[in-house]
């Protein structure tokens, strides 16, 4: 590797006990970096793990022996896994210990773009919880509600909201993660031009902005509910020293997650109260830098009520044909696309509409044309949409033509289907195409398509 750690980083390194800063330093000089994938286990397709390596502490991550195209692999199109730092997983094991997957919960994952985070909430959070994944940045939100789309879960709310509009909602969540912007340096051996960006000038402006996002937002968490903060920074600025100042400041406590001691993740403790935090260094385990710390919320938290009448239409009866289990949701509109959230989620839709900046909220059905409904590619991909509505099953080259937006030949449909038909390769749906007589039309969205290579 070309770049040089700036060797104010490694000197601060260096400071901390039994730190080995010649191993640290030989991480950062391999070229080959780890990749790893994360299935999504709602798809009940996907590639093949058999020969895989688990990531440690999260049993839906995998490290791949190499790194493939994946815009070339028709199963990452169809939201069947999601390419993810390992150490970054180690949100599911957090979720798991502190038994946060055990009942229903509302989770605001707060600077969720581009959704790896989010995505992983989806899998490990119980069925029933809400999950708002917001971003503050407006041109980072659309591939944060493209990813969660291809992943599939409906009962996400994607918002574009700035942190402090969540002071809005006062004790209205009951898990808050905070995976922070930071000065990045864990992500030295992925980005090497976030080397030339790092000072110690910028983690200071990083961790006053770290504070700032964590006070803006900490009100809308509930009395008793559960923070995790999170950064791909080793600055102790950014880490420990957060951990410190929530503590002091914003009425917390720490709260230890047990942890294997052969996953290599270094369990540190903050200087003034002892805060448990944990270390991910390159040089210790198969992953990038990374730091986590979780904590409860112990000071009162004036709330609001939360049951305000949410008079809901009843659902057209188009919907059985394309919903699965249709009953278990209600149906709202968004512009003329009729769209679909898990029932007792009624209320919660009104008070984030009138709150936060809605970006996308359960699954888009359709719009309702002549008795029936043009299905929106959102179905396409949603665990909503029903198991039994038609296929064409793609081989990959076809596969690959269709997500180019291509032709697909009406050889392929050799049951002799007609109408809306869901594109699939190896079991995982693709998208839409209408299949007509004589012709195939190809609905995927041209904002969605592949380049040609
Ligand atoms: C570390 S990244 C999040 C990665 C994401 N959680 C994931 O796993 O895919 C931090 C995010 O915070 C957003 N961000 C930047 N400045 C922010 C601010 N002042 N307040 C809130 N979020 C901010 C960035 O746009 C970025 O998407």
């Amino acid at each position: 590797m070309s770049n040089i750690i700036p060797p104010e980083l490694v000197r601060r390194l260096g400071t901390f006990a039994g730190f080995d800063t010649a191993a640290f330093e030989t991480a950062h000089r391999q070229e080959e970096g780890v990749t790893s994938i994360r299935i999504n286990p709602a798809k009940n397709q996907g590639p093949d793990t058999t020969a895989l390596e688990h990531v440690p502490w999260c049993d839906t991550g995998f490290y791949l022996p190499e790194r493939p195209v994946f815009t070339l692999d028709p199963l990452f199109h169809a939201g069947c896994y999601y390419v993810q730092e390992a150490s970054s997983m180690f949100i599911a094991h957090a979720v798991k210990a502190l038994a946060l997957d055990g009942q229903p919960l509302v989770a605001l994952d707060l600077c969720a773009a581009p959704g790896g985070k989010s995505t992983l909430l989806s899998t490990y959070l119980h069925a029933d919880s809400l999950l708002i994944a917001n971003e503050l940045i407006k041109s980072r939100v659309n591939i944060l509600v493209d990813n969660m789309v291809r992943w599939g879960h409906a009962n996400t709310v994607v918002t574009n909201n700035d942190p402090s509009a969540f002071r809005h909602l006062p004790g209205y969540v009951d898990l808050m993660l905070v995976d922070a912007p930071c000065s990045g340096s864990g992500m030295f051996r992925k980005d090497a031009a976030s080397i030339n960006e790092w000072s110690e000038a910028a983690v200071q402006l990083c961790s006053e902005r770290q504070r700032r996002i964590l006070a803006d937002s900490l009100p809308a968490l509930r009395a008793g509910g559960f923070l995790l903060y999170s950064t791909c920074s080793y600055s102790v600025e950014e880490n420990e020293q957060i951990a410190d100042w929530l503590c002091e400041t914003q009425g917390v406590e720490p709260v230890a997650i047990p942890i294997d001691a052969d996953w290599g993740i270094e369990q540190t403790a903050s200087d003034k109260h002892a805060c448990p935090g944990y270390r991910f260094y390159p040089h210790k385990l198969r992953g990038e830098g990374f730091f986590l710390a979780a904590f409860r919320k112990t000071a009162d938290q004036p709330s609001f009520d939360r049951h305000i009448k949410a008079d809901i239409p009843r659902p057209p009866k188009e919907l059985q044909r394309w919903v699965a289990d249709s009953h278990r949701y209600f149906t709202f509109s968004v512009g003329d696309e009729l769209c679909v959230l898990p029932k007792g989620r009624e209320a919660d839709l009104r008070i984030l509409q009138r709150v936060l900046y809605l970006r996308n909220a359960g699954t888009r059905v359709g719009r309702l044309a002549k008795g029936d409904i043009i299905p929106s590619h959102h179905l396409a991909l949603s665990n909503a949409r029903h198991q039994g509505l038609p296929t064409v099953a793609l081989d990959k080259e076809m596969a690959l033509e269709y997500l180019r937006k291509g032709n697909v030949p009406p050889s392929v449909n050799t049951q002799k289907l007609s109408g809306w038909t869901l594109a699939t390769y190896r079991g995982a749906a693709l998208g839409w195409m209408k299949l007509l007589p004589n012709r195939i039309n190809n609905y995927y969205p041209k904002e969605w398509r592949i380049a040609t290579m």
